[in-house]
């Protein structure tokens, strides 16, 4: 089964680079081509991954095709490939707001193209990605599930109806960003009191992956958690306060309507 990247981006890197680090996919396994030879081509070396010169003939040789392309390119990538895209061939696209339908009608000729749209997010890289799924009619059982069993090697994975893809998309898709971004905030908080960038940093962060981890394997819900710690009088009470005064909660959920609106706008 040979597996084919078109696009050799953040997003492509980190799920081979998730793969390789679990010994999931032997990179000889591996096609890879992108618009930056330069950029793929060594990336390809260091990884024994096989690079291709064109889009359409690394379909030629793969029987899995990522599109790991932006959204606004992808209709021109299946113009380019969709004379060699066979029925026999999978295709797996990974851009946001982009529907299967629509994915479909760019193939044309009313073709029975086996599609399945992914939303992975770049963690991933380090086998702690959050993924969502979902095909078209003419992926079967067997193919779903293998391609969803190589994606929990990754992370976690979940099912989702194509309509809840946006929500996804702004709370596991985009919200590393915002969650990195969080934890920058508190780092830069305690380099205003005097700690490195450095230290701040990994204190922040550890400090997030523990919470995290206390939500996902507890049955609390993360309000009765923020109960436990804000002690009457005490400091945590006094900082979230101070957070709410300025507009957290608001913040936060005019963050991910923006995310949505971004999604369904690529439609
Ligand atoms: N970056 C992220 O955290 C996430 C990205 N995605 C999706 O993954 C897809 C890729 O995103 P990134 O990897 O972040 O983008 P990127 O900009 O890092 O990579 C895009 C790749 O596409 C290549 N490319 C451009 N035109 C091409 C063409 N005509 N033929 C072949 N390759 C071409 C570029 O050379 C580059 O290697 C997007 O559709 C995005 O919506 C989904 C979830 C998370
Ligand atoms: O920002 C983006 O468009 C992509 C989609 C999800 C994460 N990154």
């Amino acid at each position: 089964m040979k597996i084919g990247f078109i696009g050799a981006g953040n997003m492509a890197k980190a799920i081979i680079d998730g793969w390789v680090a679990r010994k999931t996919i032997d990179t000889k396994d591996i096609l890879i081509h992108s618009a930056h030879r330069n950029n793929y081509e060594s990336y390809a070396n260091r990884m024994g991954i096989k690079a291709y010169g064109t889009n359409s003939d690394l379909v030629r040789d793969a029987d899995i095709i990522f599109m790991a392309v932006k959204p606004f390119i992808l209709a021109s990538v299946i113009d380019e490939i969709k004379e060699v895209v066979t029925e026999k061939k999978l295709i797996i696209s990974m851009a946001s707001g982009v529907s299967l339908a629509e994915i479909n009608d760019c193939f044309g000729d009313n073709k029975e193209i086996p599609t399945i749209r992914i939303m992975p997010n770049v963690n991933v890289e380090i086998n702690e990605g959050m993924t969502a799924f979902v095909r078209n009619k003419f992926v079967s059982d067997i193919i779903y599930e293998q391609i969803k069993s190589l994606f929990d090697d990754l992370g976690r994975t979940l099912e989702m109806p194509e309509k809840d893809f946006s929500i996804f998309v702004a709370l596991a898709g985009s919200s590393p960003a915002y969650v990195y971004y969080f934890i920058d905030a508190m780092a830069r908080s305690g380099v205003k009191y005097g700690l490195t960038k450095k230290e701040a940093t990994e204190i922040a962060a550890q400090a997030v992956l523990g919470s995290a981890q206390k939500v996902l394997v507890g049955t609390k819900s993360p309000m009765d958690m923020v109960d436990e710690v804000c002690s009457p009088g005490g400091t945590t009470i006094a900082g979230l306060l101070a957070m709410e005064e300025a507009g957290f909660l608001t913040a936060v959920v005019k963050g991910i309507d923006a995310t949505v609106l971004k999604d369904q706008a690529t439609h």
